[in-house]
């Protein structure tokens, strides 16, 4: 596959972005491109909405394997007239999975061509944003047959420019929890408050004091989030609202904080559970540990991209964005690291428009990387 090729891919791939286990057309879409690759070392087998390709290394000695998420986020694309925005209302690659994607089929292209010394095995996942495919992936007997023996895979970084390969030994991203809170109360009338039990002010309360968490209750020294995304309640401006939820996210560097942090939303939930006359209820939804990148891989990595001219590598910081890969990497040495693209907006924005050089880049990088192995 060349550059153009590449381009076009995903550019398609953009069109069609769905959501975890949703990924019909994206599936279709990636063995069709699967399938049109020269089949003669090639193996390929589904997993839900996900794939598994194996490429057979002509001497293996060991198998080494990449992984591409593959879900999309509900957003509502707002770039600028780029001609290839999403077809699907409301939904949108703005985690540059389409990328993640593209570049595997990059490199798988590449190797059906040129046949590897080792095994090759890569992953297109589902479900990255929720509820999280690389658990069950991990656990099916579809990866278990083709259990790699190490592994490796990407994320875009739009701060950084193309060329840009960011990573670290150790933490990369952070343990995160999904947060779902429901609270049943009183609906009424509007001018009857007294009658009623509001959860638009009962919700209200708590979304203020749920940002207390961090501040108030977690050691300075060490670091947590509780971000809430959404908060929904009410039917009409004029009807007091019975019910009411928030939903967020929960961030750590340790599991230790993960449980301080929860036993705190448990206790402040009560709280307003007591002070509202409701009932509510905490859904933790998908939890995911963090991304911890092994020694060896990833110092053997870093070393390869410091000698490469046209690379350059940046010591990652911690972030404290998730990723379920890190269920990968507690069970398979391996790494994560950034690749630059080059955009004014962030991951997860509805206007972000990533720099398609980099996948070129990308796809480059990797194939050498992979041939010193
Ligand atoms: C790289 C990235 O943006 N990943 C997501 C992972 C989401 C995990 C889960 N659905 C949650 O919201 O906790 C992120 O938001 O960091």
């Amino acid at each position: 596959m060349n550059a153009l090729d590449l381009i076009k891919i995903r550019r398609d791939l953009h069109q069609i972005p769905e959501i975890g286990f949703n990924e019909i057309k994206t599936q279709a879409y990636l063995l069709n491109k699967i399938n049109e690759l020269p089949q003669d070392f090639l193996e390929i087998k589904t997993w839900r909405t996900g794939i598994l390709v194996k490429v057979n290394g002509s001497h293996s000695e060991k198998t080494i394997a990449y992984r591409a998420d593959i879900d999309g986020l509900p957003i509502k694309e707002r770039t600028n007239g780029i001609g290839y925005q999403s077809t699907h209302d409301g939904f949108m690659h703005a985690c540059g999975h389409d990328f993640h994607m593209t570049i595997a089929l990059g490199v798988l292209g590449y190797y059906s061509n040129n046949q590897p010394a080792h095994n090759l095995l890569f992953i297109f996942q589902p479900a990255e944003e929720g509820p999280g495919g690389a658990e069950p992936m991990l656990k099916s007997e579809e990866l278990r047959e083709w259990w790699p023996d190490e592994i490796m895979a990407l994320h875009i970084a739009p701060e950084y420019p193309v060329g840009t390969i960011s990573t670290r030994v150790g933490m990369l991203f952070a343990n995160t929890s999904e947060l779902f809170i429901t609270l049943k109360g009183k609906g009424g009338h509007a001018a009857y408050p007294h009658t009623a039990n509001d959860m638009v002010v009962a919700a209200s309360h708590l979304v203020t004091q749920l940002q207390s968490v961090v501040s108030r209750n977690i050691n300075p020294l060490d670091a947590g989030v509780v971000t809430i995304g959404v908060i929904k309640g009410g039917t009409k401006q004029n009807i007091i609202a019975e019910e009411a939820t928030i939903e967020g996210t929960i961030r750590t560097k340790s599991m230790e904080t993960m449980q301080i942090i929860k036993q705190r939303i448990q206790q402040l939930v009560q709280g307003v559970e007591v002070g509202f006359t409701c009932e509510a209820s905490i859904d933790y939804g998908a939890n995911y540990c963090q991304v911890y990148n092994e020694q060896e891989r990833t110092e053997e990595f870093i070393e390869f991209t410091k000698k490469r001219p046209e690379a350059v590598f940046i010591e990652s910081p911690e972030a404290m964005t998730g990723e379920d890969f890190g269920y990968f990497l507690e069970e398979i040495p391996g790494f994560m690291f950034w690749l630059g693209v080059n955009n004014q907006y962030g991951l997860h924005d509805a206007r972000l428009e990533p720099d398609e050089e980099a996948i070129e880049f990308a796809v480059h990088h990797l194939i050498s990387f992979i041939n010193t192995k």
